[in-house]
């Protein structure tokens, strides 16, 4: 909304005495003996009926283009302040003299009568402009003489102008133009533009997916507009984690961690798939969240109740998940959060960069290769490698996620065939087929250890639980 109007903000300016120390030892010896010679004797005697004639044409070419828009808002101030006469007079003979002088000593003792409306952004705008100038050298000099004149109340008004000038003024998503004056500063346009997002643009990572999904990456999104788009929905996060066996060992990290960091403020329903219910940790949680357990089989070998989880998941959706949760967000349990991760990693069907691959050419993707295989994924083909330990989407899209996958392992099965990567392959060969709606970088999934802290690395979302894998699988 711009509106045109002249609003008083604030009847002092800046200080005389800001200005004293800056210029009294550097000007006044050289421009008194110039200026007041030719100046004084046609302005003293009668001022009005003489002064206007002879400044108008030298002052008002220069001024004016600028001055024009505010004229008819301004005018009677203008009227009133004789001091723009003396200018074209005044200045060819102070200026040169001055100036050098100048600009060292205007900053320090502007910028404290400035703050806090004027902060220092102002002054490049306002430092180019001629007339701070003269000014510092000019008054003292002068308004002894001056105040005869002018009854004193009125030369201390904000409607006298000693001095005036025009800047451009810009914070955040403010601008205006103001007018300064010796004792006041007016803004005469106000203009608030809808805020800058809070977000950079980042060079140094992919944004987009070829397919344009994008790549939630830390600075990309503002989680401010993104909570005020999710909080009126009512939504509830369910979370899938298998603690099968001795896996119980990372439950309690990763929901204490989880607590702290994933969908603060939003209903989250933790659901611990289990073969030990009694081992589940009880966890004090936050309002709206729950731990539900479910208690599954477990299987001999590791793969095996890594890839069951495609099975159980797909299951549960028609016994739960459908009914109560609106996302579903499947990850490994081996991992603990270490920085937010909120809504904006919400969406219809959503992949994880493995932090690995990261970067590699699609050579060195460990896709699985045997066409023998459901997973298959021939070289060349592929768009990234995404890790088995975090996906999610809507229910109805990790629902077909799981489904598929696990059907496909089932295939392989009585093919004989067990892709490398177990379901994880799987899963790679899903999305390769069906592309992710965002997808999310390696922050949302790194490793510490395997793999340090890269500069794109701007936050550690979820980071690997270290484990000793001799001890901790098939036990
Ligand atoms: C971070 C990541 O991308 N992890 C994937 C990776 O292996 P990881 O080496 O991360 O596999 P892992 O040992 O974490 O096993 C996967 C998950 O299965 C569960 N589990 C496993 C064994 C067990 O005895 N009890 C138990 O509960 C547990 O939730 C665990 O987090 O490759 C696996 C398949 O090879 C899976 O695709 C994992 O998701
Ligand atoms: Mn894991």
């Amino acid at each position: 909304s711009t509106s045109r109007s002249l609003i008083k903000l604030k009847g002092r300016g800046i200080p005389f005495s800001h200005f004293l120390p800056s210029f009294l030892p550097s000007f006044l010896p050289s421009f008194l003996p110039s200026f007041l010679p030719s100046f004084l004797p046609s302005f003293l005697p009668s001022f009005l009926p003489s002064f206007l004639p002879s400044f108008l044409p030298s002052f008002l070419p220069s001024l004016l283009p600028s001055l024009l828009p505010f004229l008819p808002s301004f005018l009677p101030c203008l009227l009133l302040s004789f001091l723009p006469s003396f200018l074209p007079s005044f200045l060819p003979s102070f200026l040169p003299s001055f100036l050098p002088s100048f600009p060292p000593s205007l900053p320090p003792s502007l910028l404290p009568s400035f703050r806090p409306s004027f902060p220092p952004s102002l002054l490049p705008s306002f430092l180019p402009s001629f007339l701070p100038s003269f000014l510092p050298s000019f008054l003292p000099s002068f308004l002894p003489s001056f105040s005869f004149f002018l009854p004193s109340s009125f030369l201390s008004s904000p409607f006298f102008f000693f001095f005036f000038i025009f800047s451009q003024y810009q914070e955040g998503h403010i601008s205006c133009t103001v007018l300064i004056s010796h004792s006041t500063y007016f803004i005469l346009e106000h203009h608030s533009s809808s805020p800058e997002p809070a977000t950079q643009r980042r060079i140094d990572v992919p944004l987009l997916t070829p397919w344009l999904a994008p790549i939630v990456w830390d600075g990309t999104f503002d989680e401010d507009i993104l909570n005020e788009q999710f909080q009126g929905r009512n939504i509830t996060i369910g979370v899938t984690i298998f603690a099968i066996k001795k896996y119980v060992i990372f439950l309690k990290l990763f929901l204490e961690t989880a607590e702290k960091h994933f969908m603060v403020g939003y209903k989250v329903n933790y659901y611990v798939f289990t073969d030990r219910p009694n081992d589940v940790p009880k966890i004090p949680l936050q309002e709206g969240r729950k731990i539900i357990t479910l208690v599954v089989q477990n299987y001999s070998r590791w793969q095996d109740i890594s890839m069951h989880r495609m099975e159980m998941i797909s299951n549960y959706c028609h016994q739960l998940f459908f009914k109560d949760v609106d996302y579903l967000v499947c990850l490994d349990v081996d991992m603990k959060f270490n920085d937010h991760v909120g809504v904006e990693m919400l969406s219809d069907l959503v992949g994880t960069l493995h932090p690995g691959f990261y970067g590699a050419s699609r050579e060195t993707f460990t896709y699985e290769r045997r066409p023998k295989s459901q997973a298959y994924i021939p070289r060349g083909k592929g768009d990234y490698y995404y890790m088995g330990g975090f996906f999610g989407g809507k229910v109805q899209q990790v629902y077909k996620l799981t489904k598929a996958c696990h059907e496909a392992m089932l295939i392989d099965k009585s093919n004989r065939i067990e892709a490398v990567w177990h379901d994880e392959s799987h899963l790679n060969k899903y999305l390769f087929l069906h592309k992710p709606t965002k997808v999310l970088p390696p922050e949302y999934m790194w490793d510490k250890q395997l793999l340090g802290w890269p500069a794109f690395l701007r936050k550690m979302r979820m980071l690997a639980v270290p484990k000793n894998h001799a001890k901790i699988r098939n036990k």
